[in-house]
């Protein structure tokens, strides 16, 4: 049988539930959470999207073919030069400047979330690397499109965490996410079961550091 992204995320059913609708997405949705708790959010993304930079780097490096390469070149380019100077912008509008982001000491989940990606990314091949860095690319999309369902979620004016749901309801947003998808599911389809076996575990792992770095939010740890 031929495997596909949603088995991986079936296959860590209640951890995939608990990063897509953690209390950090849920408060943010209906304006109940601390501002504090988003600017340390805030704060820490900055740094691991640095981070997340760098892993689209590896996959540069361990692309095996053009289009592959290609691709990944453009992720890294979409967050040097698009991601990060909107996140600058955005985190300015939340008062923290640009200076203060460049001096910030990463915290515990933030090196523990992005550290796992690199290290896998080293060990594996390219598509260990992608299985690592599907659930922020799927998650967020999802989170999305789940918060939009729901009824307690505050759209518009009344919610200052608005720009935040809508920059990953975009349909750019969402037409990244579903080729992210599909380039997964053509790998996944020729995967034995021993390989779907350790890729899962990798998904499991990436899904649960997410959830980690939702609770860092929460609780503004170091
Ligand atoms: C902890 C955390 N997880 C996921 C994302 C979302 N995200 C970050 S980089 C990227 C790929 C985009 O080119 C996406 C979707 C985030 N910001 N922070």
């Amino acid at each position: 049988m031929p495997y596909q992204f949603e088995d991986l995320k079936n296959s860590c059913h209640a951890e995939w539930h608990a990063y897509i609708q953690h209390s950090f997405v849920q408060q943010l949705a209906d304006a109940s959470l601390a501002p504090e708790a988003f600017q340390h959010y805030l704060k820490q993304d900055y740094l691991f999207l640095i981070q997340f930079a760098r892993a689209y780097g590896l996959a540069v490096y361990k692309s095996p073919t053009l289009s592959d390469l290609k691709q990944a070149k453009e992720g890294l380019k979409a967050i040097v030069d698009i991601e990060l100077d909107l996140h600058i912008r955005y985190c300015e509008e939340w008062g923290i400047s640009e200076q203060e982001l460049a001096n910030l000491p990463e915290a515990r989940a933030t090196l523990a979330y992005t550290r796992y990606v690199l290290d896998t990314g080293n060990r594996g091949d390219l598509l260990d690397l992608h299985v690592a860095l599907s659930p922020c690319m799927v998650g967020y999309g999802e989170i999305a499109t789940w918060l939009n369902s729901r009824a307690e979620t505050l759209r518009g004016g009344s919610n200052p965490y608005d720009a935040w749901i809508a920059m990953y309801e975009s349909a750019e947003f969402q037409d990244a996410m579903q080729s992210e998808i599909r380039w997964l599911n053509e790998r996944l389809a020729d995967v034995s079961s021993a390989r779907f076996d350790q890729l899962s575990r990798i998904f499991s792992d990436a899904t649960r550091l997410e959830i980690d770095f939702w609770q860092m939010g929460l609780t503004q740890s170091d």
